[in-house]
């Protein structure tokens, strides 16, 4: 199995480029499942998710083909199977995002229930009650999601909470549905902007962009188009994070500032400004260390969840005793523990996290529990004293294209190696 081998303390210095969002790029393709011909995608990130939805797409009937580094064209002659199987569906729970496209082309689809992951939970119930509301029906047995539909007729939808996956799929199953459908306390988060920009080219209707009140006006038919995906906010924010920590010797660039407005406002609490220089952004501040703060995650556009373990590494520096809630999923806290065997000094009570700072990082063996635990403890391993082994790094493959090139380009002592499982 692939981890990290880290030795901290080398001088960061240099500018890391954003890739195209996994987020983003998640549900567009899953969206091209809607309607037949052939679709270019561009600034697809190169990631094992995205690999794993194209393997879900080939499934289906859909051919993908590889144009240019990150360009690829999606061949929908028609979907040839509606059953997206437990063995894709477990590895990555946007899986569950070609239900309301398949829906919308077929009438029907067979999804397995994602079941939870290391942060929690994470059921589907809201996307079901979505689809029902606008004439599916639904039935589970087997760990298998059944939906059916002679005719999708548009509805109001109100989600009990803003779901992300929950507004994408339920947009994209009501494209093609007769009249209106309104979903009221969408979620705003771009990602959802970007499918619904995407769909809005192939020929839909979509109102209410990036508000929490989206209104879908059914059409006929729709078309494949070409695309280029937004930049992906959590890696940007992942980077800044470290540009905070070189304090400011580490620049970011090819990312959209205005989509991490929430992030920016906490690093700007802890005593830090944004600099820009030609589209480069660098951290940087005026004090010795870092302010601590107190941070909630929030749905967009408040504080992301995506960022929490990040910033969490970052207050371990910090002059003082930071607390972060963690509100989005129940089990969110796994990279603490990893952290605390590094030195950190971090006590969980509930869903807060109490961070005491003035620590000093001490590399150690840690395990990677989900995709951003992983990305918090690289960067506590490029800042600690001495070797850290990051184990488990095949959930930071899922979402940080070509993570070590991009950090050794700026000076960091990373390397991928082969470890033994016990
Ligand atoms: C591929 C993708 O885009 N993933 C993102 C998406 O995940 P995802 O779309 O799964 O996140 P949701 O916004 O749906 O989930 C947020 C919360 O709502 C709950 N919930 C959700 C759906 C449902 O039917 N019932 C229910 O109770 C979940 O268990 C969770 O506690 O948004 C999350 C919240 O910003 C991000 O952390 C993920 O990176
Ligand atoms: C939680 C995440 O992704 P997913 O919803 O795919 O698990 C993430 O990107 O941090």
């Amino acid at each position: 199995m692939d981890a990290y081998k880290i030795i901290g303390g080398s001088k960061l210095e240099g500018v890391l480029n954003v890739s195209g969002s996994k987020n983003a790029t998640l549900p567009i393709l899953a969206a091209t499942l809607i309607a037949e011909g052939e679709y270019i995608l561009k600034n697809v990130p190169s990631l094992k998710d995205v690999r794993t939805m194209f393997k879900l797409l080939e499934k289906l009937g859909l051919e993908v083909e590889k144009i240019s580094k990150n360009s690829y064209k999606i061949i929908n002659n028609g979907i040839k199977n509606i059953e997206a199987t437990y063995d894709l569906v477990k590895t990555m729970r946007a899986s569950f995002l070609v239900m309301g496209p398949m829906l919308s082309h077929s009438q029907k689809a067979k999804v397995s229930l994602p079941g939870g992951c290391a942060i929690g939970t994470r059921p589907v119930d809201l996307h079901l009650k979505g689809f029902e509301a606008i004439g599916a029906k639904i039935e589970i047995s087997h760990g298998y999601v059944e939906a059916i539909s002679e005719e999708l007729i548009g509805n109001n939808v109100i989600l009990d909470f803003p779901s992300v996956g929950a507004t994408e799929n339920i947009i994209m199953a009501a494209v093609r549905a007769k009249g209106i459908t309104v979903i009221e306390n969408a979620a705003r988060e771009p990602e959802i902007d970007d499918l619904c920009n995407f769909l809005n080219k192939m020929g839909a209707k979509i109102r209410g962009i990036g508000s929490s009140r989206i209104e879908i006006e059914g059409v006929d038919k729709l078309k494949a188009v070409e695309y280029s995906i937004i930049p992906d906010r959590i890696e940007a924010g992942t980077f800044l994070v470290l540009s905070a920590l070189s304090k400011g010797k580490v620049g970011v660039t090819d990312f959209k500032i205005e989509h991490l407005e929430g992030f920016i406002l906490k690093l700007e609490e802890i005593g830090y400004k944004l600099n820009e220089n030609n589209g480069v952004f660098y951290v940087k501040g005026e004090i010795e260390k870092p302010k601590p703060i107190r941070v909630q995650t929030m749905p967009y556009p408040g504080f992301p969840t995506d960022l929490q373990a990040q910033l969490m590494t970052l207050l371990c520096f910090s002059n003082g005793t930071s607390e972060i809630k963690e509100t989005i999923f129940e089990n969110r806290f796994m990279h603490v523990s990893e952290l605390n065997r590094m030195g950190a000094d971090i006590k969980i009570d509930g869903n807060i996290a109490i961070i005491k700072g003035n620590i000093n990082f001490s590399g150690a063996e840690v395990m990677a529990s989900d995709l951003r635990a992983g990305a918090a403890l690289v960067i506590a391993g490029l800042l600690s004293e001495g070797e850290t082994l990051v184990q488990r790094i095949y959930h930071i493959d899922r979402g940080y294209e070509k993570l070590e090139e991009k950090l050794k380009n700026i000076g960091a002592n990373i390397e991928r190696v082969k470890v033994d499982i016990i």
